[in-house]
């Protein structure tokens, strides 16, 4: 019998803290950051099938690698190699459906190969635990561990050593899609750039932020929002200094570059406020588009089977 196909849902995250250490030798940054998951998901489903491939569906999906280089296949080889599989003939096909903005800085790829670690540890009854799993993430990339995990995160390292933080209450947000994404190497290379010439300023302590969210006001937490990316993204794209701009003048308590950017990520008062804040903001022409999210959210996590206890919508005959 063909074993049922898996659907894995996983969120975006945005960085409420982002503080950039020196390059270390390896080429990556010391980070010291808070990570937050969202409610913008996409969603990953893992088939068995002879003819293995990616399809991609939803915004953005144009632009999104269907071969080797996408961060999900190279998930597919890397727990395949790891359980003993061929991984040039892993014998699954994967369907990713994009809800999270590409190269948006919100860890869309990051996302599917944590999703694609879940379900296909499902499919091919492999039990590893969430430790194992973690490990395997870290070498997928710096961001694939917190997109498993989900929540609230502290993150070290190079972002991948975590650890859960206490957020007491749900934050509202509104987001701010740019046309374009930004390469996050770029945005890294252009902060080392920006040291090199000047001093731009830095986030200070994480400390006032997790208290922040442990009391889980969000004016509180509006004060202490920081990445020390934002200067160089928008070094590198101008207008988002109008896009953080306009999300404060349409009533959001603060706005920040989301991670590398160059999605804009705003926190509200509650979600009726982050719905009026949507609303004005689309209207002010500054961004692609805008969406309305909460955090925080579980990570990478199995539906398939709350898709299957779905009622069947009624059929409607013309
Ligand atoms: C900007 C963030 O999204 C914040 O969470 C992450 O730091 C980026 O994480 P990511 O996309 O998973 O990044 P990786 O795939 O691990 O690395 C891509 C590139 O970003 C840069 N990079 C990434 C992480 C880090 N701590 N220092 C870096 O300098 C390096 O140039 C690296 O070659
Ligand atoms: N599954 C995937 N989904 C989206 N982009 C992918 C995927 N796999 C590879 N890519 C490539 O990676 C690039 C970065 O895309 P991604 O959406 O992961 O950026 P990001 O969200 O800014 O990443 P991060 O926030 O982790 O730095 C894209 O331009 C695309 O070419």
């Amino acid at each position: 019998m063909v074993p049922t196909p898996i659907t894995v849902r996983v969120p975006a995250k945005v960085n409420l803290h982002l503080s950039v250490g020196d390059a270390r030798p390896d080429g990556y940054h010391e980070l010291v950051t808070v990570f937050q998951a969202l409610s913008m998901t996409d969603e990953v489903t893992v088939l068995v099938a002879e003819e293995p491939g990616i399809d991609v569906y939803g915004d953005g999906a144009d632009s999104v690698p269907t071969g080797a280089s996408n961060l999900a296949w190279k998930a597919v080889r890397l727990l395949a190699e790891h359980s003993g599989r061929d991984p040039e003939e892993p014998g699954v096909r994967l369907s990713i459906h994009k809800g999270i903005p590409v190269a948006g800085g919100m860890a869309g790829g990051s996302a599917d190969a944590a999703a694609t670690l879940v379900a296909l540890n499902h499919l091919w009854r492999l039990e590893l635990g969430r430790d194992a799993l973690s490990e395997l993430a870290a070498k997928l990339g710096s961001d694939v561990p917190f997109s498993l995990q989900g929540g609230t995160a502290l993150g070290t390292g190079r972002g991948e050593r975590l650890v859960p933080v206490l957020a007491r209450h749900t934050f509202h947000w509104v987001i701010a899609l740019d046309r374009r994404g930004l390469s996050t190497p770029a945005v890294y290379t252009e902060l080392d750039r920006l040291r090199a010439e000047s001093r731009p300023s830095r986030v200070g302590d994480v400390e006032p932020l997790l208290e922040a969210l442990a009391t889980g006001d969000p004016r509180q937490l509006a004060l202490l929002l920081g990445n020390d990316l934002q200067a160089a993204a928008v070094s590198l794209r101008p207008g988002l200094r109008r896009t953080l701009r306009a999300g404060v003048q349409a009533g959001a308590l603060a706005g920040i570059v989301s991670g590398s950017g160059p999605t804009c990520a705003f926190l509200c008062t509650d979600a009726e406020s982050a719905v009026r804040v949507a609303a004005e903001l689309s209207g002010a022409g500054v961004c692609r588009t805008v969406r309305v999210a909460h955090g925080p959210v579980p990570g990478a996590r199995i539906v398939t089977e709350e898709r299957a206890d779905r009622p069947t919508p009624p059929q409607v005959h013309a």
